[in-house]
């Protein structure tokens, strides 16, 4: 008789600096468009739980937003987040990018988190994301000053951009997960409620498309949800969009002068990011979808708790 194969199942978080690549390398591995990614650090706000499942075994990550040392109650709540993350996993990743190009270094950023890794004490992967941006000759000095700092379970190079090494990675990850029955049922590759998600890809385009004038402390809230017609009538054919969800969101900034810039001259801004948020949202929901925006300033939002609060960051 064949012997059976152990099934593996458990928790890994992503952590690591803003803008490392975390939300691309979540993405990689779970196939689908979960977290969103921006080219502009600070993108990810909330704990986003992607699962990916083989027949050999089940790992569910934990995407968190980016640490760095904490200003002001939104940058607070995120590292806090960050590091509650690590409490309930059976596994750390810890992502970096090269730095220091010829020199490589770790950087205050970095060893800001080792620290803290240090007093979790959980088993911990480097991941050296990003290599397609730097000569091979780079990696082998970078690993070792990052082995000198902390006692790392592995150390995997990738390119999650690339899909480069991903797999390998995940082989890896699974390796390191307890042995046990499946955590999730097969089909369940998120736990995010799809409120929460329409309201990230609102966002994500808010930042795609005006990336150089607003600042991240731009939420959005979705204020109406109605899919009494999603259902698409009997005898649609597989894949054809007939049903219809109806949804009103408000984009919260910080001041007038954001909101119109997010507003455009004769509202063509905004009518661009609808528009594109709105193809995303289709494809996530697999019905057409009615989507209505509004731009609303809520002062200060971000430095204040009964802010956070009222935008959902608790
Ligand atoms: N060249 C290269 N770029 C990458 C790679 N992975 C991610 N990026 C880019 O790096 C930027 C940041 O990626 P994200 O995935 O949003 O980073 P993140 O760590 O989730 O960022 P936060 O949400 O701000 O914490 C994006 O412009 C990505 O396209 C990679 O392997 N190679």
């Amino acid at each position: 008789m064949a012997p059976q194969q152990t099934h593996r199942s458990g928790f890994a978080a992503l952590i690591g600096r803003p803008n490392v690549g975390k939300s691309t390398l979540l993405n990689q591995l779970t196939g689908e468009k979960l977290a969103i990614v921006s080219p502009k650090p600070q993108t990810t706000r909330n704990r986003i739980l992607g699962v990916v499942t083989r027949p050999e075994g089940q790992v569910a990550f934990l995407d968190t937003p980016g640490i760095h040392q904490a200003k002001g109650e939104l940058n607070r709540y995120m590292v806090d987040i960050a590091l509650q993350a690590v409490d309930d996993v059976d596994l750390v990743l810890f992502v970096v990018e090269p730095t220091g190009g010829e020199k490589p270094e770790v950087g205050p950023g970095n060893r800001f988190i080792l620290e803290r890794l240090q007093k979790a004490g959980k088993p911990t992967f480097l991941i050296i994301n990003k290599i397609d941006t730097v000569p091979k000759p780079v990696l082998l000095p970078l690993i070792e000053l990052y082995r000198n700092e902390f006692p790392f379970a592995e150390v995997v190079p990738i390119s999650a951009k690339d899909d480069d090494g991903v797999e390998q990675l995940f082989k890896a990850v699974l390796q390191h997960m307890p042995e046990g029955d499946p955590l999730f049922p097969e089909d369940v590759l998120t736990d995010q409620a799809e409120k929460t998600l329409v309201a990230e890809y609102i966002r994500e385009q808010v930042l795609r498309h005006c990336r150089q004038e607003i600042p991240y402390s731009t939420a959005v809230l979705v204020d109406f949800f109605d899919e009494s017609e999603r259902e698409p009538p009997p005898g649609t054919p597989p894949g054809k969009l007939a049903g219809l969800i109806r949804i009103a969101a408000s984009i919260y900034v910080e001041r007038d002068s954001q909101k119109a810039i997010i507003i455009g001259k004769q509202g063509q801004m905004l009518k661009t990011i609808g528009t594109d948020a709105r193809k995303a949202i289709q494809r996530l929901l697999g019905a057409h979808v009615y989507l209505s925006l509004r731009v609303r300033v809520e002062p200060r939002w971000s430095e204040r708790p009964e802010g956070l609060k009222k935008l959902g960051y608790e």
